[in-house]
């Protein structure tokens, strides 16, 4: 597993064995009998047109602050109404400076899908992300051997919860649809380095076949750039710091998505 990718894994698992002793899994199981019923994510991707899953970050380890404060119910409203098809809320805190509760407070103000934003690797993570309102989870190839992701995925979609399987490179491309994932994004970002480059996502995305959703992730800054995503095969974008860093994210997004 990559460096930065590890340092994050290692800072997360020692908040995650706190939060389990605090909540216990039971407990979270028992809260998800109330709750309403999953959002169709993969309906909402799949949509004619330009689908767009629109990232709440304050933050990440390449580019420092990006979003201070991060005005979530603002944000997440001004989003839905410009046309945004879901939206990612990051709840990973010590790089991110996201949190769970980033992800209750949109669930409040928003009908759109909500995709979980982070590191996950153990079931508990799953359960917390339904629990707080999510509908989809991400699942990163470069931190899973097959059998963790089979696992995972299979935890996730007896919840309900839609799966985007995340790839950088043709190997995880391959392990992914080996072990049944059938929304998988490829990541313009290197876990390794942070630095990104649309021009892997452009080389990758055919190796995907057209009858799973296919998404780009990561360094989207223009429509011109969500087209050429479209003409190799993307369905739809996952787009965070060209739309946090913008006065009026809604405006931003509108003008990416146009026709
Ligand atoms: O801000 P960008 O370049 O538009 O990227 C958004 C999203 O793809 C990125 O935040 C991301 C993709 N995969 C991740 C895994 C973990 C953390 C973050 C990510």
């Amino acid at each position: 597993m990559e460096r930065v990718l590890e340092k994050i894994v290692a800072a997360s698992r020692r908040e995650l064995a706190l939060r389990k002793t605090a909540v216990p899994a039971a407990e979270l199981e028992r809260k998800l009998d109330g709750l309403p019923p999953v959002r169709d994510f993969r309906a909402a991707l799949t949509a004619p047109g330009m689908q767009v899953i629109a990232e709440l970050k304050a933050a990440s380890p390449s580019k420092g602050i990006i979003r201070q404060p991060l005005e979530v119910e603002a944000l997440a409203v001004e989003l839905e109404r410009s046309g945004a098809a879901a939206l990612s809320v990051l709840t990973e805190r010590n790089y991110f400076l996201g949190g769970l509760e980033n992800l209750e407070r949109a669930r409040k103000v928003v009908e759109l899908p909500l995709l979980r934003k982070d590191f996950i690797y153990d079931e508990y993570q799953i359960l917390e992300a339904r629990a707080a309102g999510a509908d989809a989870v991400l699942l990163i190839a470069a931190m899973l051997v097959p059998a963790e992701y089979r696992r995972l995925q299979k935890f996730a979609e007896s919840l309900g919860l839609a799966v985007l399987s995340e790839a950088h490179t043709a190997g995880e491309i391959a392990m992914l649809l080996d072990n049944g994932a059938s929304i998988v994004g490829v990541n313009a970002r290197n876990l390794s380095t942070f630095a990104t480059d649309l021009g892997v996502v452009a080389e990758l995305m055919g190796r995907i076949p057209a009858d799973k959703v296919r998404v780009s992730e990561s360094a989207l800054k223009s429509n011109a750039d969500l087209k050429q995503m479209k003409r190799l095969g993307a369905d739809a974008f996952l787009i965070g710091e060209t739309l946090m860093r913008a006065a009026s994210p809604g405006e931003k997004l509108c003008e990416l998505i146009a026709k």
